[in-house]
């Protein structure tokens, strides 16, 4: 695995643990998206994989580095797309990819300005001059083109308009390979369901549900009816019928998974990864 997290604690200062005994691993080449309600630690998490707050005990490995140490060959590796990135306001585009571009080896500058064109953005623009919406293409731009192993999103679709959304799913696709791990921390799961091969929800200081995306669809139906399926795993009622997870029968079709459903049925029904592994039965009205 190439994230190993072991038995993590963490606290801020004077408040009860946020995470107690977090485990959770994340294979090479995953596209993870990682949910959970507000407050329930994505960014600490994320902070604390990419080394910027530190365990109380436990462990963190992100390949053979422990973020904590911070040391060159692990910042060179690791891109941190965090929520409130700081930026020089007064830089161009093209100086901020110069300037910042040098500290990652792996960078390549045909591929920023690939992705910035897809974009639609003017290079000689200062930073301080684009919108936040704007920014945030430009530093998904930056991190996309460091390369780095390990590149961590912290809402990265937040602020983006709806076509921008789209080229988001495009440029990201398209620009990682299968040595890259990239851990988006989102609520907006429309925006990455089609891009994420895992998913992840943390609740209750702990990664409650770790699933392969495909696995899911070929275990389970993700479907709407008029009336409520007897063996269903769990079932809402939406309109005048039901949204549902049931088993997927033999040779029936595979359905997308619909993650606002699945991260309902996690949240309400407190479903593990065993109990989703086995039938159960859950209803919310
Ligand atoms: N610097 C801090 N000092 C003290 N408490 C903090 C700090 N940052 C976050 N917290 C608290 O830790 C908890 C987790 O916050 P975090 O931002 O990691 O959650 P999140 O899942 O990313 O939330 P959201 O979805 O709202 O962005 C919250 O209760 C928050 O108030």
């Amino acid at each position: 695995m190439i994230v190993s997290v072991k038995d993590l604690n963490f606290s801020y200062r004077k408040k009860p643990l946020l995470f107690d005994g977090l485990q959770w691993s994340v294979p090479e080449g995953s596209v993870v998206g990682l949910l959970g309600k507000n407050g329930a630690g994505k960014s600490t998490l994320l902070h604390l994989l990419s080394g910027l707050l530190f365990p109380k005990s436990g462990m963190i490995a992100l390949g053979s580095h422990n973020p904590k140490d911070r040391k060159p060959a692990f910042l060179e590796d690791i891109f941190f797309l965090a929520d409130d990135i700081a930026y020089p306001s007064t830089m161009s585009i093209s100086k901020y990819e110069k300037v910042m571009g040098a500290f990652y080896p792996e960078f390549d500058s045909s591929q920023f300005d690939q992705i910035l064109a897809d974009f639609g953005l003017d290079k000689e623009v200062k930073l301080k001059e684009l919108s936040l919406g704007e920014r945030k293409k430009v530093f998904l731009t930056f991190g996309l083109s460091t390369n780095c192993r390990f590149l961590l999103f912290d809402e990265p679709t937040n602020g983006l308009d709806i076509p921008s959304k789209s080229v988001f799913r495009k440029v990201v696709a398209g620009n990682l390979s299968d040595e890259q791990t990239l851990i988006i921390s989102t609520h907006l799961v429309a925006d990455v369901e089609k891009l994420i091969d895992r998913v992840a929800i943390l609740n209750n200081g702990k990664i409650q549900l770790d699933a392969d995306v495909l696995e899911l669809s070929d275990r389970w139906v993700f479907g709407t009816s008029s009336n409520r399926p007897d063996e269903a795993l769990h079932a809402e009622k939406v309109g005048t019928g039901y949204q549902f997870i049931r088993s997927r029968k033999v040779q029936e079709a595979q359905t997308p998974v619909s993650l606002e459903l699945l991260f309902s049925a996690v949240l309400h029904n407190s479903l593990n990864e065993n109990a989703i592994l086995q039938t159960q039965n859950s209803e919310v009205l």
